[in-house]
């Protein structure tokens, strides 16, 4: 089944969305983190430190944190949890350029290392992973259907799949607030200080057309997980979802 977000490009142009995606991140890399910082007012931190706690009680060692991109989500992983291994993929070479600087200034070379990989085809073994993550990812992905389907095979049996992704408000104020913001702000902020226009454009279009809520757990159910836990941060600007493969 193809979802909306699937056919939301950042470019007018016939490359498939995975080569699209992987020339914008690799054109955005140098100013993502500082606008990712700009663009959330610094809340995407608070979400990422709470989305991670939540894996605590499972004790991952063998972790892979998927569309790891600039490596945050893989660097908090590893200070919150300390598992014995993470690696990050992703299809842009640019974001884990930023990514690896980060790791080492952060001491963690020997604990985190960083490949390119799409995640409809990863070349890890079955049953390799205790957890799998995902940090503004999943929106960006050609196929999620296959994606997901990649994830649960190198998940070990009982796995924990998690993922944050924007999303949209439903509810009054918070959702006409959040219209005026991604439709007139995020563009805006985009235009002055990114050097790809089209980038900022595609964000919030992008992010309207993804599957959220019910329909996303009807998703992982169809794709062989158990929805153990979403929720939703800053009245739905962000969603959660905590998934276990089944077995
Ligand atoms: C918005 S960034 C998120 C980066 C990072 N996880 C974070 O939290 O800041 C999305 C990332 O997804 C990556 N991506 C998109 N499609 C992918 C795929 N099929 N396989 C692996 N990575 C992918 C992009 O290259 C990009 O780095």
């Amino acid at each position: 089944m193809g979802y909306n977000s699937e056919k939301v490009i950042p470019y007018n142009s016939s490359e498939s969305k995975t080569k699209q995606v992987e020339y914008m991140f690799n054109s955005i890399a140098p100013t993502y983190d500082k606008l990712n910082g700009i663009l959330s007012l610094g809340i995407d931190n608070f979400w990422r430190k709470d989305a991670i706690k939540k894996l605590k009680p499972y004790h991952p060692q063998q972790m892979l944190d998927i569309a790891t991109g600039t490596g945050d989500f893989a660097i908090l992983a590893q200070r919150i949890l300390s598992p014995d291994k993470i690696i990050g993929i992703d299809i842009s070479k640019k974001m884990m350029e930023t990514g690896r600087k980060k790791i080492e200034a952060n001491g963690m070379g020997n604990r985190i290392i960083l490949e390119q990989q799409d995640c409809t085809a990863m070349n890890f073994p079955d049953n390799t992973f205790d957890a799998a993550t995902v940090a503004f990812g999943v929106r960006n992905f050609e196929n999620i259907d296959r994606s997901f389907h990649e994830i649960r095979r190198v998940l070990k049996p009982g796995g924990i799949f998690l993922f944050l992704e924007l999303s949209t408000p439903q509810h009054f104020p918070m959702k006409q607030l959040y219209r005026m913001y991604s439709e007139l702000f995020i563009p805006f902020i985009g235009r002055i200080m990114s050097t790809d226009k089209n980038a900022y454009r595609y964000l919030p279009q992008s992010i309207s057309a993804f599957p959220q809520g019910e329909e996303m757990m009807t998703i992982l159910e169809n794709n062989g997980f158990y929805t153990l836990q979403y929720k939703t941060y800053t009245a739905g600007v962000c969603s959660l979802y905590i998934a276990q493969k089944r077995t």
